[in-house]
């Protein structure tokens, strides 16, 4: 058979190599174009999406040289905590006249905490050397003169005694003046419990929205500290103001409001100090020639050593206890009796819980890990009901975990909140640490304002 020439291909071989090679030529100019996007941007170190606003407009000319259009500025807050040390840097924009917006934070932690090193002050100083590194690499060089750096410490140095303290905090202000940031005379303190807790309120009731949107129903906040632990909420209820002794009531003026908060750091009652007093041991001291603690909220037969403060305790479990979690559950209320004030209102208000509150319902699976999540209040209580009865009879992989959850469980229905009460548990919202130290930087910045302009 004789073949037929195929026309039609030809005719298509000839239009389809001009058009690939346009297709080719179009591929190459839009990866240039989007290559050179995207390395101008990590060059000037924007990323895609902000908390609260996009950046894509805003002006970059470092301070007092900006020009029209919102104007951008840092902040560099420590937290030093019980257990550990965190930079948290945070940028903001504010078109001229109006509240500053978060547009990005970053954040990094540091084990231990900085009352580990009272002995030895100098030891602190690589960990907040490497902190300050993160800053530096954070935030551009022609901000760094105008950016305020401030550390606050909590419950860890509230426990030191005073002197050992303040050597430690005079180690830090050295190494901060020697810093390119802004310091203050005031630059490094330790932070009063009530101030703890208000500016983890401010955190997230303005990640929520409520702070900017007035009307909008805000929230309250419990954290769970190594060494302390805070509760902080609007009441709405006039019996909640009358019956609240002195000291449980705190005034905040924040973006042109005033709050009457209810707020009460409880120092002694985080859950490694808690866990300390439920052992029967005491904050900085060794037990007398290396004696156990001998716990009922330990497995049967248990022994071990635990480290707190640069302690290390030998802790044991009671012979044939009997039902943990009652025993354990007799304990921690001895623990915890007259130590915590109870309100009626707590029922009535949202509550989001960070910090150990977090990790421990992700320890047993209450919730995700990663993503956080909503429990009920009576869950620790099942939760501790199952731990314990297990550590019964096996020695559980976490020896503590049993007296953790019991003392959290008895903590929560102390303060007033009934089992089917709905928490909800996160480490960030919108991509910014749920942590008291985004507050403190915002309540700062609006009290600079504040002075500026006091009709503002
Ligand atoms: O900024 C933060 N992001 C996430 N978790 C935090 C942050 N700050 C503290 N935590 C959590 O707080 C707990 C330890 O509390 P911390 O060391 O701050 O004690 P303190 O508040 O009693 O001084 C840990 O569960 C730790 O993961
Ligand atoms: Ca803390």
């Amino acid at each position: 058979m004789r073949k037929i020439p195929n026309n039609g291909n030809l005719r298509m071989t000839k239009v389809a190599y001009p058009l690939g090679l346009f297709v080719c030529l179009f591929i190459y100019v839009a990866y240039i174009k989007w290559h050179w996007a995207s390395a101008t941007q990590a060059f000037l170190g924007i990323p895609e999406v902000a908390t609260g606003a996009r950046r894509g407009q805003q002006s970059r000319s470092p301070p007092g040289t900006a020009a029209r259009g919102p104007e951008l500025f840092y902040g560099i807050m420590f937290d030093a905590g019980s257990t550990g040390t965190r930079v948290h840097v945070f940028q903001f924009s504010r078109q001229p006249g109006e509240t500053p917006t978060l547009t990005h934070e970053t954040f990094k932690a540091l084990k231990p905490g900085l009352s580990a090193y009272a002995d030895d002050v100098d030891k602190s100083t690589p960990g907040i050397q490497e902190l300050l590194d993160i800053a530096k690499q954070d935030i551009p060089f022609d901000f760094w003169k105008a950016t305020p750096l401030v550390l606050k410490a909590t419950a860890g140095l509230r426990l030191l005694p005073g002197e050992k303290a303040q050597k430690l905090l005079r180690k830090v202000k050295e190494v901060f003046e020697a810093s390119p940031f802004l310091v203050g005379d005031d630059c490094v303190s330790i932070m009063n419990g009530t101030d703890e807790g208000v500016s983890a309120w401010i955190t997230v009731n303005f990640l929520t929205g409520s702070l900017k949107t007035p009307g909008r129903s805000n929230v309250g906040m419990l954290d769970l500290g190594g060494g302390s632990t805070q509760i902080t909420f609007l009441p709405r209820f006039e019996g909640t103001l009358q019956t609240s002794p002195p000291g449980f009531l705190t005034s905040l003026q924040m973006f042109n409001r005033t709050y009457r908060l209810y707020s009460y750091s409880y120092l002694g009652l985080g859950l490694m100090s808690a866990r300390l007093a439920v052992l029967g041991g005491e904050e900085g001291k060794p037990a007398e020639d290396g004696a156990e603690l001998v716990s009922p909220c330990l497995s049967p037969g248990f022994r071990g050593e635990w480290e707190h403060a640069e302690v290390t305790y030998r802790v044991s479990g009671q012979e044939a206890a009997g039902n943990l979690y009652q025993l354990c559950a007799r304990r921690v209320s001895e623990i915890l009796r007259n130590k915590v004030h109870r309100t009626e209102e707590v029922k009535d208000v949202d509550f989001y819980a960070f910090s150990y509150y977090y990790d421990l319902a992700a320890n047993v699976g209450l919730i995700d890990a990663e993503k956080g999540g909503s429990l009920v209040v009576g869950d620790f209580e099942t939760a501790a009901k199952y731990v314990c009865r297990t550590a019964e009879t096996q020695p559980p992989r976490s020896p503590f975990l049993c007296l953790d959850l019991t003392y959290v469980s008895s903590l929560l229905q102390g303060l007033g909140f009934p089992g089917d009460k709905v928490l909800k548990l996160t480490r960030r919202i919108d991509n910014v640490e749920t942590s008291w130290a985004l507050g403190a930087t915002f309540h700062y910045i609006d009290s600079l304002s504040r002075q500026k302009s006091p009709t503002l």
